[in-house]
Order: structure tokens, then C-alpha cells, then sequence
């Protein structure tokens, strides 16, 4: 996420001093914030293969990984602490109308990436800029269940939304999803892997609809399709 954050051709101080409006001064990040900052400290990304994940997602993923090599599509490393511009500028610009403990906030993880290797989310994302798809390889784990044996609906919710909102990506700015229509058509077995092909459908203003659907491995088995509205933060605008 943080290659395509890096190119992200202007920060929200930017787009509000082109606004005229003054740049807040960013946020003071707080003592533990500071020495957060400074540590050299490698997370792991978490979209690598690991001993978790089943035949199936290893195949697909070096599927994917090949589909790379002429730079079509893009694998977008994951993260939980790695702090990208862009999260930084939303705590900086948006978390503020409603303060949030500072303690509360330094235990801030991504909800996906917040279980031990392989009892939730498993997965990995490729973007393919052209296309502005985004494809998201998922292998919901034994804690992630809902009716037994199968992937609880707010599981698949999450990462249709997740996925979905990484679509935006290549739109400026900072997005949160305002609307998302979910089909559950075929129950996904807990454990198993489904590939997630979403794409941004138009960008109307700050509104940008996203589109996708669930399908299984061998593509025979049509899991869910949904639609998504994201809308574009406005900096002048409190969120709460
Ligand atoms: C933010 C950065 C951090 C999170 C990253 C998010 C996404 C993008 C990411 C990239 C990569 C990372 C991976 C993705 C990871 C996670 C993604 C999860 C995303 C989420 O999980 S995020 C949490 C859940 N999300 C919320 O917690 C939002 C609560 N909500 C609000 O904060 C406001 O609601 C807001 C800000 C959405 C809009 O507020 P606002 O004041 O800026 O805009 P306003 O209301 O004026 O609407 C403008 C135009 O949209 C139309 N419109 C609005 N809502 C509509 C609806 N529901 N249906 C149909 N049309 C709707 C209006 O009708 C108007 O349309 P028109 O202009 O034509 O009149």
C-alpha cells in the first residue's frame, strides 16, 4: 500500500492550501508516537505465503506473483503497523473532531490483520492499474466462523469491503465506504479459498462505485457479488 501511498501526488496539506485554507500543523505525535517513529523496526507483511495457507492459495498466488513480471499487476504488501501517508493524514486530519485516547490509538491494528497466522484472514491483493481492478486472494480461517463449517457473513463482508476500498486507490485522497449491497448466493466453506475480483465501476465527484464478486477457486461456484459506494473525505468537513 505504501508504494502506491508514495505516489499519491498531493498530501491533504496540500489540497488545503490549495483551497487557501491554512495547513493544520500536523498533530503532535505524542513522546510515544516519536520513539514509535524513529525505531527501525521491519513488520511483517502479512500477504506473503506462510504455513497457513492451503495448496490452493499457494498456487494462486504465484499465479498472481507471474502476472506481476510485466508490471500489469501489482502485489500490494500488508502490513499491520507500517503507518502510510495516507492513514497519517486521516489521524491527523480526521481523528481529531472526536479525540481519541492516545493509548487507545498506539494499539490501533487493521481489524484483518489482528489474529494469529492462519485463524482469520489469510490473503493477498494485486492491483492492476489499467484495469483499476483489484483481486484479493482469501482464505478465512476456523476463527471466522458463522453457520458451522462456513465463513461467517461479516467475515466476507469485511473483506469485500477491504478489498473494495483498495479500488479507490488510484482516486486522490482519502475514502470511506458510505454504502455497501452484499449478495450471499453460495455459503464458502470455512477454510477453503475464494478469489475476490473487484472494479471500480465511475467516479461521480467525491462518490466512487466499486463493484465484485466471490467466486471459488475453480471459478465454478458464484459465492457473492456486491456494489460499494466510497466517498472522498473532505477535509473542511468533520466526520462526526
Ligand atoms: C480513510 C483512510 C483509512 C481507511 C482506508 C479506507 C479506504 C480506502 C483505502 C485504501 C486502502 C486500504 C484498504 C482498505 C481498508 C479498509 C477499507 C475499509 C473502509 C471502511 O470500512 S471505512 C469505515 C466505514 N465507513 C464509515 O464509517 C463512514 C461513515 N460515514 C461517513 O463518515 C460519511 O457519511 C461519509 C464521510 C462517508 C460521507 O460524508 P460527507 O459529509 O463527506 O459526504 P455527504 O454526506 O455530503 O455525501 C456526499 C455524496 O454522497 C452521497 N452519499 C453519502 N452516503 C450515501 C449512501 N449511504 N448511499 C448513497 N449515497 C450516499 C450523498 O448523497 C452525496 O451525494 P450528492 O453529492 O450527489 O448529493
Amino acid at each position: 500500500m505504501l508504494r502506491s501511498c508514495a505516489a499519491r501526488p498531493r498530501t491533504l496539506s496540500a489540497l488545503r492550501a490549495a483551497r487557501g485554507g491554512a495547513p493544520r500543523p500536523a498533530r503532535d505525535p505524542g513522546p510515544a508516537r516519536r520513539s514509535f517513529s524513529t525505531e527501525k523496526v521491519i513488520h511483517k507483511d502479512h500477504s506473503l505465503p506462510n504455513p497457513s495457507w492451503s495448496k490452493d492459495l499457494r498456487l494462486l498466488f504465484d499465479q498472481f506473483m507471474k502476472k506481476c513480471e510485466d508490471g500489469s499487476w501489482k502485489h500490494l504488501p500488508s502490513s499491520e503497523c507500517k503507518v502510510p501517508q495516507r492513514i497519517h493524514s486521516f489521524k491527523t486530519y480526521f481523528l481529531d473532531s472526536k479525540p481519541v485516547k492516545e493509548d487507545q490509538l498506539s494499539q490501533a491494528r487493521p481489524f484483518t490483520r489482528s489474529y494469529e497466522v492462519g485463524q482469520g484472514f489469510e490473503y493477498a491483493m494485486f492491483y492492476n492499474e489499467d484495469e483499476k481492478r483489484t483481486v484479493c486472494l482469501f482464505q478465512g480461517g476456523p476463527y471466522l466462523e458463522g453457520p458451522p463449517g462456513f465463513l461467517h457473513g461479516g467475515a466476507l463482508a469485511t473483506m469485500i469491503d477491504t478489498t473494495l476500498g483498495v479500488c479507490t486507490i488510484s482516486c486522490m485522497g482519502l475514502f470511506m465506504t458510505a454504502n455497501l449491497n452484499i449478495n450471499f448466493k453460495s455459503p464458502i466453506p470455512l477454510c477453503s479459498v475464494v478469489v475476490i475480483s473487484s472494479q471500480l465501476d465511475k467516479v461521480e465527484g467525491r462518490k466512487v462505485f466499486v463493484s465484485c464478486n466471490v467466486r471459488s477457486v475453480d471459478e465454478k461456484t458464484l459465492h457473492s457479488d456486491a456494489t460499494g459506494l466510497f466517498i472522498k473525505l473532505d477535509p473542511e468537513k468533520s466526520l462526526t
